[in-house]
């Protein structure tokens, strides 16, 4: 099997289509809604907060709510009011269980549900996926996190609409250090190991250092690209803005961090510093030029064109050009 990471893949341009980057169309189908990106912020504290959640959905993102701290009945009735699709994570503990009771007998509608635990290849998983389809079976379940195609495949046989792909490629994860497993450092070959049994989206999460790194995820079988410390820095970032000589950072902290968790137990997350970089609208902004740049070096007009590409691995073991997946 093949091993490789971001850093060590480049695609291979084919003859370009249109005449400028704006004929390219970034825009993806995800679970019966249409988004400008392939990509939505981590749901994590430091990451998104409610301004933020309702400006993605009002301006076509896509975005998952964190569950911490955290009434998401309360959350989802907001949304409604205000019009905006709904889409809250949950865990799979008791109190989660009644979170999905309160939604369906208050009667809100809620359009997706990220089940996001540590250990996503577990039957506490299963029984929450069947739990939320007999409660609300209109909303969109996606599930994780997992790392290996046996995952993939019983989650989308538990009923899964989608599956979300990463155990410990996060920046602020010590998943990896804490328990000797994961998916951090290969994690793009993980994905192409995942997609090639997937029959439904998959999420690529964690380990995007770069713009770039959205059509490489593309490229190897992602639907949607979940990233975390790309936009934790942002003016309106809701992390504790801390100044260091004189430069201001936001707290970027993991959701099993002793921070996110309040006491030190069985923590696999931890806290950095992000230089702040202005306005979430702005990066957004660039992202979209980026993906549009992607998709004309793959000599198309739309985001699964980038699927059509070569790519070459530099260095290692498996260095050298490949045609197709
Ligand atoms: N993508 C990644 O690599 C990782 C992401 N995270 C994120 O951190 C947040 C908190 O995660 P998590 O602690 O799972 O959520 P919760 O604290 O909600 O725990 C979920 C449930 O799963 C159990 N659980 C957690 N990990 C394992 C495991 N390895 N084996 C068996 N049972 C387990 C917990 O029990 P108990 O605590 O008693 O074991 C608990 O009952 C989530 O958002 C998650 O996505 C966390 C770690 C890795
Ligand atoms: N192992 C851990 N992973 C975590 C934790 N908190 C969040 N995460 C995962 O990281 C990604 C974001 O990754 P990034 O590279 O874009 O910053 C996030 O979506 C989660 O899947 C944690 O405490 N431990």
């Amino acid at each position: 099997m093949e091993i490789f990471d971001y850093e060590n893949v480049l695609l291979l341009p084919r003859k370009c289509r249109v005449q400028s980057r704006s004929e390219c169309d970034s825009s993806v189908e995800f679970g019966g809604r249409v988004f400008n990106l392939p990509v939505v912020p981590a749901n994590m504290k430091t990451v998104v907060d409610e301004p933020i959640t309702e400006w993605l959905a009002a301006n076509d993102y896509f975005y998952v709510m964190h569950r911490f701290d955290l009434d998401s009945v309360a959350y989802a009735k907001r949304m409604n009011d205000k019009g905006l699709f709904v889409s809250i994570s949950s865990g799979v503990k008791a109190e989660d269980y009644s979170v999905i009771d309160r939604l369906a007998a208050e009667g809100v509608k809620v359009d997706y549900i990220t089940i996001d635990i540590a250990h996503g290849h577990a039957e506490t998983v299963r029984r929450m996926i069947e739990h939320i389809k007999q409660k609300l079976p209109s909303t969109f379940v996606i599930a994780g996190n997992v790392g290996t195609p046996e995952a993939v495949i019983d989650l989308e046989n538990w009923g899964a609409d989608a599956t979300k792909v990463g155990i410990g490629p996060g920046k602020v994860c010590i998943t990896r250090l804490k328990t000797g497993f994961g998916t951090g450092g290969w994690q793009l070959s993980a994905l192409k190991w995942c997609a090639r049994v997937a029959t439904k989206p998959i999420i690529a999460d964690g380990g995007i250092r770069d713009h770039g790194d959205i059509a490489k995820s593309v490229r190897f079988g992602a639907c949607m690209v979940m990233i975390g410390s790309l936009f934790a820095g942002h003016e309106e970032s809701p992390g504790r803005t801390v100044e260091v000589d004189g430069k201001l950072f936001k707290e970027y902290y993991g959701s099993a961090s002793d921070f996110n968790k309040g006491e030190y137990k069985h923590v696999e997350g931890k806290r950095i510093l992000e230089p702040v970089k202005g306005r979430l609208a702005d990066t957004l902004r660039e992202m979209r030029e980026d993906v549009q740049s992607s998709i004309s070096y793959a000599g198309g007009t739309k985001l699964a064109d980038i699927r059509k590409v070569n790519y070459v691995v530099l260095g290692g073991d498996n260095a050298g050009e490949h045609l197709f997946m």
